[in-house]
């Protein structure tokens, strides 16, 4: 297996507060990994310095043997890694083909590029592509309706057809699941585990719900007041100590 994402001695400060202490984090090509961790841990700062949304003090993150230290997002996003909030980011009067529509615009034209109704719907091939995104996870049916409209997990689908679309290498979920009821997250691992299946896209998670994590990990990093604690196959984290105390007495596990 190769390595597709290098992270090495990462460093971050928010004034007097150690965000992230010399982080190192390897996750190879194919994989699910996932980053744990109590609140506070880290992770989202992490995260924020894949996407170059926050940029290490010192340190290096590798995508795919290419820094991506300095890069602005809209260049990382290109180079091939997708992100998938918390909270979908989608325009609520588009319908939910146009929205999968505008990242893959972006993507071929390295921008935004919003000319409005008309030429948004010549574009066939992009079209194309957007169906095949939808059809992924399984929102086909919902094509023309106002994205406004649709209930908060299928939002959330919405958003992971409208990374897919882009052909990731590389796709970040930040808390793929948060405030889902047991049926929709147990559908949204199966659609992950799908996704991986099908396109060989490498995934990060970021996950506090530990059925979500042992359900879809691979592999697991634990971060601790910033630092990597432990990176380990799930079958070692569950009764490692070192884990279990930064989880206050294993709470979460
Ligand atoms: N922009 C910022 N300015 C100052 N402090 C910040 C900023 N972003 C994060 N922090 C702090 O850095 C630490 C790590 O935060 P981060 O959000 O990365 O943790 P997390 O592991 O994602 O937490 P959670 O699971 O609660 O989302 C926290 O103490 C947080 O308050």
């Amino acid at each position: 297996m190769t390595p597709i994402l290098e992270v090495q001695s990462v460093n971050k400060r928010f004034g007097g507060l150690k965000a992230l202490d010399d982080v190192n984090l390897t996750v190879m090509e194919g994989t699910v990994h996932a980053i744990i961790g109590p609140n506070g841990a880290g992770k989202s700062t992490l995260l924020n310095c894949f996407v170059g949304r926050l940029v290490p003090d010192t340190g290096t993150v590798t995508f795919a043997g290419q820094s991506l230290i300095g890069k602005k997002p809209h260049e990382i996003n290109q180079a091939g890694v997708s992100r998938v909030f918390q909270t979908p980011e989608i325009f609520e009067d588009l319908t939910v083909l146009e929205n999968v529509m505008i990242p893959a615009l972006a993507q071929r034209d390295g921008a935004f590029r919003l000319h409005g109704w008309h030429p948004l719907s010549r574009e066939a091939e992009i079209r194309d592509k957007a169906e095949r995104a939808l059809a992924d996870v399984a929102m086909a049916d919902r094509r023309n309706m106002p994205s406004g409209s649709l209930s908060r997990g299928d939002k959330r689908r919405l958003e992971m057809a409208m990374c897919l679309v882009q052909e990731p290498r590389l796709l970040l979920l930040d808390e793929p699941t948060a405030g889902m009821a047991r049926a929709d997250t147990n559908a949204t691992i199966d659609l992950l585990k799908r996704i991986g299946s099908e396109r060989n896209i490498t995934k990060v998670v970021i996950e506090h719900d530990m059925h979500v994590v042992f359900s879809l990990a691979d592999r697991i990093s634990v971060l601790a007041q910033g630092h990597v604690i432990v990176e380990d196959a799930p079958e070692n984290i569950k009764g490692n100590a070192k884990v279990q105390e930064a989880y206050l007495g294993g709470a979460h596990l």
